[in-house]
């Protein structure tokens, strides 16, 4: 296996990143080590510093770098971001328990407005054959 079709994680990604002489970034889910780079780099090292263990596909696009610069950074990739997807939460969230109790408390106020209304009805028709 090449090393760019490398799998690595954003724990990886973490663990690397510790290395403060090291500049690892991410750019549209792919590694790359550009330290050798850094003094090479026409938009100064500063920059890519900044970005080192980060994703830096917005910085890098916003400056609208060159085909000649996506080619050049071909040879500092190391390996392929592997996005680790969140597992699937099937317990009822807050969010969702609140609708179902809200879902619940309709009915229930209209029953009650039911029974208070026929009292009301009831007792008035019971006193009014009282009178
Ligand atoms: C391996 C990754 C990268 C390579 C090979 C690379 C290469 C280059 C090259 C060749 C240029 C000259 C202009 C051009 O040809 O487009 C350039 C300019 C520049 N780059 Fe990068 N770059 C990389 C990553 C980044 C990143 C991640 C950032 C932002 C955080 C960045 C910011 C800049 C800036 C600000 C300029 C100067 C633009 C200007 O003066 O108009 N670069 N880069």
């Amino acid at each position: 296996m090449a090393s760019t079709d490398k799998l690595v994680t954003m724990s990886d990604i973490a663990e690397l990143a510790k290395d403060k002489d090291k500049c690892i970034i991410i750019v549209d889910d792919k590694v790359y080590d550009v330290t050798k780079f850094l003094d090479e780099h026409p938009g100064g090292e500063e920059v890519l510093k900044e970005q080192h263990g980060q994703d830096a596909t917005t910085a890098f696009e916003d400056v609208g770098h060159s085909i000649d610069a996506r080619q050049q950074m071909i040879q500092f990739q190391i390996g392929q971001l592997q996005r680790v997807r969140a597992p699937v939460n099937t317990t009822t969230t807050p969010a969702v328990a609140a609708t179902s109790w809200t879902k619940l408390i309709i009915p229930i106020v209209i029953a009650v407005s039911a029974v208070v209304i026929y009292k009301l009805i009831a007792g008035q028709m019971g006193a009014s054959s009282t009178s």
